[in-house]
């Protein structure tokens, strides 16, 4: 069974306040004249379900489309973290506790009950450095949550971002995670090789194994 966890990217669906906002434009139209249908798009590279390469947050960081592919395709573990404030290390270590087995190279953490699809919202759950630090020490490469960003929207030093870059660990941030249960499953969220630059959107899906 696949669970696509990727939002639809469309005209109108909130992005991150003073960013791009997702635009669709129809260049050919199929009509007697034209045989095809083909459209340009408009988007910021963190629309909808996304890669943050080092480049994102670091000067002279690695461009998502010269980051190795591995983080992003294989066993994962997700876990509901649905309380509120910052999310620290003891409150995800005793999520991860709920689940049997050794942890999977690749977390991914629901935050939200509900994730807004119709308005942006501010009050995501953000990660602490030590919470990703912790993840980091165990061996994890990847990170993937359902909020626009690890840190706070207003944050401008970007602790949990840069946690990451000292585990030298991936981001996907923006899935969407609102029917999936906790579990064990195969990941597959590919970024698109954009040549220097910061981020890529993805089309995420997990498989489960059963
Ligand atoms: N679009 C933006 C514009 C300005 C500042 C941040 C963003 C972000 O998208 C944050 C991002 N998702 C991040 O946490 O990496
Ligand atoms: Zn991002
Ligand atoms: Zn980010």
């Amino acid at each position: 069974m696949l669970y696509d966890i990727s939002p639809p990217l469309h005209t109108g669906m909130p992005v991150w306040p003073g960013d791009t906002p997702f635009q669709a434009y129809r260049v050919w139209r199929l009509e007697h004249s034209c045989p095809v249908n083909v459209s340009r798009i408009a988007l910021s590279t963190h629309a909808g379900a996304h890669a943050d390469a080092p480049l994102h947050y670091l000067a002279g960081g690695m461009a998502i489309g010269d980051t190795p592919l591995e983080p992003y395709l294989g066993p994962c573990r997700l876990i509901h973290c649905l309380g509120g404030g910052a999310l620290g290390a003891e409150e995800l270590q005793a999520a991860l506790a709920r689940l049997p087995g050794p942890l999977p190279e690749r977390i991914l953490l629901r935050t939200w009950l509900r994730s807004p699809t119709t308005r942006w919202d501010p009050a995501f759950r953000a990660l602490s450095a030590a919470a990703i630090d912790w993840l980091g020490g165990q061996g994890v490469r990847l990170i993937g949550v359902d909020s626009p960003s690890l840190d706070p929207a207003d944050s401008k030093t970007l602790p949990a971002h840069h946690a990451v870059a000292r585990a030298g660990m991936a981001i996907l941030e923006n899935l969407l995670l609102d029917a999936v249960p906790e579990g064990d499953y195969e990941l597959i969220a590919l970024p698109l090789r954009l040549s220097g630059l910061d981020a890529s959107p993805v089309r995420a899906v997990l498989r489960s194994f059963n």
